[in-house]
């Protein structure tokens, strides 16, 4: 890999700033909390810490809501707090990428104050206002359009109230985007993690979306998941921005709904938009037909399907992010594992498959330890807007109480939000959390793993050292074997002579896939014979 792609051997590691760890007791997670753990990281191996944002914000979406791009919010640290861990993650050569959120911004950001003050007002058209609202719901629930009184006209909010849609049409808002950014890379951060960059063109009109039954809305989404004029902001930006810099950054653009065709577009290198992205085709078969509040079964063989698809679809053209998770998913161990009897083993196996893919790995924060789901016991203890608000639309809409907390103890976004579990009665803060600790830290925890052999940890390790050292593991393509199988995961990545065979069993019934060649690494002690229950192994041939 050249220097200039060093991210394609990168392994990235996504810290969620509120739960990560907390330096002065008020139970939020913060900068200097980050700091203390640099060891643990560096001990990971991981190349690159990709923070979640830490700007002003006034928190309504826990930070992805802006309201000053270039200061950190109170509760996180100071800029010198910033400027320090910058320095000591470089100093242990570490990267560091920063979350870009600029489809829209905070309600109580300037630029929204001055384009609410007046019509007339020069900023009016930062923003997207209508005299009449088309029938596009929110990502949050409910209408896309809040009305506001004081100017009489509706504003677009694909997310929360708080968080207006920045009109990306005006020239003056991208090339204040395009200053900031640049103001981030001079104080030395390595890149950028762009939040639903892919939503930042709206068709034209504003056309109203097909209605969904049984809601007085229409599906927006084709219109503007993929809008006429992403692709010219995106080159656009990237020349504006990283144009003339000797540096090289890692991109990674957040892009619900994208498909293997649009993504060869995005990350293909000559069009110079981003590296990679991240697509959601894997962490939606378990979404019912009316979307992620409803139950799907999972099926391995449809999971498989789509990450050979993508696999495959990127092999010449672009490139792969790879995640199971992240602080919008639930655990990775409780979605597609078995948190239960076979949790250990589950994690180990989940990590073998991701890791052993083609495309560069984001480790979310607790996944190398496999910290589970949390069980929320009612609506009192949930603390995510977009699970707050499909309790209300939901009740709303008749649907009992007990059904709409069991699809948020499912799927709800909190239940990655827990704090990060460092030892046995937590130690993540020595005040209140400000979100419940998941009380499974007592087994489930960084102390009972870090340097023991067997466990989840060491493991993450491993596999990690493994793409530092094995070309084959970043730039071999990838052949899925068995497609149809219901509970055998195996594929093999072939480069220059070496060909590696992954092969893991998703479930608990012993099953015979005999491998040829050296084994490499496994999460059960090496022993022939059938695969045991979530047993993966890595076999290599030269
Ligand atoms: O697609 C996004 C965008 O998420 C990004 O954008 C959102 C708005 O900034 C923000 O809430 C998320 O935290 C950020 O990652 C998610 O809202 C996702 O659809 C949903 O949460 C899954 O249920």
């Amino acid at each position: 890999t050249s220097n200039a792609e060093w991210w394609r051997s990168a392994v990235v590691y996504q810290v969620y700033p509120r739960s990560f760890a907390d330096s002065d007791g008020d139970g939020i997670g913060d900068l200097l909390g980050i700091r203390s753990r640099l060891d643990y990281l560096q001990n990971l191996d991981v190349d690159v810490i990709w923070l979640s944002p830490i700007y002003c914000s006034p928190q309504d979406d826990n930070g992805y809501d802006i309201s000053d791009y270039e200061a950190i919010d109170p509760v996180f640290g100071t800029l010198d707090d910033f400027d320090n861990l910058l320095a000591d993650v470089h100093s242990r050569g570490m990267k560091l990428v920063m979350d870009l959120v600029v489809n829209h911004t905070s309600d109580e950001h300037p630029w929204f104050v001055e384009s609410a003050s007046s019509r007339e007002n020069p900023k009016r058209d930062w923003y997207v206002w209508r005299d009449q609202p088309n029938n596009w719901e929110s990502f949050f629930s409910g209408s896309a359009w809040q009305w506001h009184d004081e100017t009489e006209q509706h504003f677009l909010h694909l997310f929360s109230r708080k968080q207006p849609d920045l009109n990306w049409e005006n020239g003056d808002v991208r090339q204040s985007i395009y200053a900031m950014m640049r103001w981030w890379l001079d104080r030395g951060v390595d890149g950028f993690r762009m939040d639903v960059i892919n939503l930042i063109s709206k068709d034209p009109g504003l056309p109203n979306g097909k209605p969904i039954a049984g809601t007085p809305f229409g599906d927006g989404f084709p219109h503007f998941s993929y809008g006429p004029r992403v692709h010219e902001y995106l080159q656009e930006m990237n020349e504006s921005v990283f144009g003339g810099r000797s540096g090289t950054y890692l991109t990674v653009g957040e892009m619900p709904g994208v498909t293997v065709e649009q993504a060869q577009r995005f990350t293909d290198p000559a069009r110079g938009e981003v590296n990679m992205v991240f697509q959601f085709e894997h962490v939606g078969l378990d979404h019912g037909p009316s979307g992620k509040w409803e139950a799907r079964t999972l099926d391995l063989v449809e999971l498989k399907e789509s990450m050979a698809k993508w696999q495959q679809g990127l092999g010449d053209v672009g490139w792969n992010s790879l995640y199971w998770n992240n602080h919008d998913q639930p655990r990775a161990v409780s979605r597609f594992g078995d948190d239960g009897e076979h949790r250990e083993k589950s994690a180990q196996a989940l990590g073998a498959i991701l890791h052993l893919q083609r495309g560069t790995p984001f480790v979310y924060q607790g996944e190398e330890l496999g910290m589970t789901n949390v069980h929320a016991l009612s609506i009192d203890h949930v603390s995510d807007i977009e699970s707050l608000n499909f309790y209300q639309s939901a009740l709303a809409a008749g649907t009992s109480q007990e059904s709409a907390m069991a699809s948020i103890q499912r799927i709800g976004r909190d239940n990655a939000r827990t704090p990060m579990q460092w030892g046995p009665t937590g130690g993540f803060s020595d005040g209140e959390p400000w979100i419940a600790l998941n009380p499974n830290t007592t087994v489930v925890n960084a102390a009972a793993q870090v340097g023991v052999e067997g466990s989840v940890f060491e493991f993450y390790r491993t596999l990690i050292a493994l793409r530092h050292e094995v070309p084959a593991v970043v730039h071999g393509d990838f052949r899925l074997v068995e497609p149809l199988h219901p509970t055998l995961f195996a594929f093999e990545r072939r480069f220059s002579g070496t060909l590696l065979t992954v092969a893991a069993n998703f479930g608990t019934a012993p099953l015979s896939y005999p491998i040829a060649g050296e084994w490499l690494l496994g999460n059960y002690e090496q022993a022939e014979g059938p695969l045991r229950p979530w047993e993966v192994r890595i076999y290599r041939q030269d």
